[in-house]
């Protein structure tokens, strides 16, 4: 039986994100949010969320920006953010094991319910808030 590869270097957290992103867009739920947002700019997206994961899951610190505020005001609820990571935990899952592997999965559930949150905050309040 083969061994999976572990999560370990930039070149593993591409192929995490470029894997995920084609899963997204081929997604009948999130696919048309995600394209209808970004359009053209998928290489700058992802070029984006190299930068991310690999200052969140590697500690080396080429994202700079502030993740949150361009998601407020998505139209995006519960299904959305279920889909998103169900299909974050099926790439990981197909791609790799080990340590990393399952804190990628463990943050990116962290991160998503806070993002749920927000955004289900800003959508009855409409407020600056929280951004
Ligand atoms: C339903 C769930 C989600 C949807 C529909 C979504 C959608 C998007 C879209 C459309 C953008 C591009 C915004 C733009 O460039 O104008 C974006 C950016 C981003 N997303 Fe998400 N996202 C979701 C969940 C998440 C989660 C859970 C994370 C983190 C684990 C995340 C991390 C990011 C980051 C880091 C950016 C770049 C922010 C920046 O401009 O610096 N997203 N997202």
């Amino acid at each position: 039986m083969e061994m999976e590869r572990q999560l370990l270097d930039l070149s593993d957290v591409k192929l995490m994100v470029d894997t995920f992103y084609d899963k997204v867009q081929k997604d009948d739920l999130l696919g048309p949010i995600f394209n209808g947002r970004i359009q053209d700019n998928w290489p700058q997206h992802l070029e984006k969320m190299y930068a991310f994961w690999q200052t969140t899951l590697l500690g080396e610190h080429t994202y700079s920006g502030r993740p949150f505020p361009p998601h407020a005001t998505l139209p995006v609820g519960p299904a959305h953010f279920n889909r998103w990571i169900n299909l974050f935990t099926q790439t990981i899952d197909e791609l790799f094991s080990g340590e990393k592997a399952e804190e990628a999965k463990w943050r990116a559930a962290k991160i998503a319910q806070m993002f749920e949150l927000k955004v289900q905050h800003f959508q009855s309040s409409s407020g600056q808030a929280l951004l």
